[in-house]
């Protein structure tokens, strides 16, 4: 008789941010020999172009309290009601080893069929504050899984700092050399988020185009913007002479990341977990609406280690971001001392951490 192949589902939806780290423990559950099954929404399917091909998928309806008119919210409960109930019934077939949450309106029908069957089950948080639906979990599973540390967690909740799992693309390039500013073609990234963010195409390209004559001969710029400022934005780098490249999302980050010398961005977690593990100098602008100001938290411990400068977005003006630019691209010195801060951040076990805690519950699992 062949042993049964162990089963992994992962919950996990709404943006990029929980769909990488999710993307993360998938390939290196698949490595370990597991069946691995997505469950996610239609805005989460948006990322399963990125997961390995044998990943299986299950799409749940879209529910969220949180967006949509108000017949949206009123069918929410509903939508959700449905969601658990297939998931249930699909689960008392299957019997999956565990069940991961990564967070999102997506994860709550596994977590709750899970927690109702019992499930080995348990939730990854990437940001340094609790999303709303695993905060609703925490004590309702095994253990927390911390992306960010520290953290505030509800009272007798099981925590483990793992830090946040990248993509086998970015961990290819962990610790990749940096090559300081200098007088050569140096990049400059800037990302806002899976979505890209509005406030970095409204101030960094004046910013850039305003350094010292000296940085801006030999400065190129990627910069990732709304799909909506593209135009605008585009225009006015090749107006000011600046060669850039700007797209609605570069599906080639880990490589952008590697060759830049400076990384503008959000404060998302996985963006942060990037800049720590490839070991890039960066100006960070965390998204002041984030709920529970989780970017501001996120930002914390990179900036405490000396890898970034924050600038809150109630400081951001064209003038501070031209001069924290200029800080960081004519000075070498000081340039590679933040690369190397930022390195020390990075936790690249993370993946292989939590694949761990996956197994570990398997096992406790089985024994019960
Ligand atoms: C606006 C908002 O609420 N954002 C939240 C969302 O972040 P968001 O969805 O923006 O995601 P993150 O910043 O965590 O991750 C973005 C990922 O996309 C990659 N990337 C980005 C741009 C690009 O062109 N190509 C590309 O591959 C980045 O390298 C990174 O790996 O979920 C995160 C995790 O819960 C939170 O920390 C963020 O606060």
């Amino acid at each position: 008789m062949t042993a049964r192949q162990p089963l992994l589902i992962i919950a996990a939806g709404g943006t990029g941010g929980h769909m990488f780290p999710a993307q993360a423990l998938a390939e290196v559950m698949l490595r370990r020999g597991w069946r691995v099954r997505l469950s996610t929404d239609a805005r989460g399917a948006r990322y399963v172009g990125g997961f390995p091909h044998s990943v299986e998928i299950e799409q749940v309806a879209s529910a969220t309290f949180a967006r949509g008119g108000l017949l949206n919210k009123l069918l929410a409960p509903f939508h959700i009601a449905g969601g658990v109930l297939g998931a249930s019934l699909r689960m008392m077939q299957d019997k999956p080893d565990v069940v991961v949450g990564f967070g999102g309106y997506p994860s709550i029908p596994a977590l709750t069929a899970a927690w109702l069957l019992r499930r080995p089950r348990m939730v990854h948080e990437q940001n340094g504050v609790l999303g709303r639906v695993n905060r609703f979990f925490a004590r309702r599973v095994d253990v927390v899984a911390c992306g960010t540390w520290p953290t505030t967690l509800p009272e007798g909740t099981q925590a483990v700092h793992v830090g946040n799992p990248v993509r086998a693309a970015v961990l290819e390039r962990a610790g990749a050399g940096y090559i300081a500013p200098g007088d050569y073609p140096m990049s400059v990234l800037v990302i806002g988020g899976s979505q890209g963010a509005r406030i970095l195409s409204d101030m960094v390209p004046a910013a850039v185009a305003a350094l010292p004559e000296a940085i801006l001969r030999n400065v190129r710029v990627s910069h990732q913007a709304r799909e909506e400022d593209i135009n605008r934005v585009a225009r006015f780098y090749a107006g000011a002479g600046i060669d850039a490249d700007v797209q609605p999302f570069f599906r080639d980050v880990p490589r952008r990341m590697t060759e830049a010398q400076l990384v503008i961005s959000r404060a998302g977690a996985s963006s942060i977990a990037d800049v720590s593990i490839i070991g890039r100098p960066a100006i960070l602008i965390p998204y002041a609406a984030a709920a529970g100001d989780h970017q501001a938290a996120n930002a914390r411990g990179l900036a405490a280690a000396g890898g970034a400068i924050v600038i809150p977005e109630s400081r951001l003006t064209e003038t501070v971001l031209r001069e924290q630019i200029g800080a960081v691209l004519g000075d070498p010195t000081g340039a590679s001392m933040m690369a190397q801060a930022a390195l020390s951040c990075g936790m690249p076990d993370a993946p292989q951490h939590l694949a761990d805690m996956v197994e570990d519950l398997a096992n406790k699992g089985q024994k019960q």
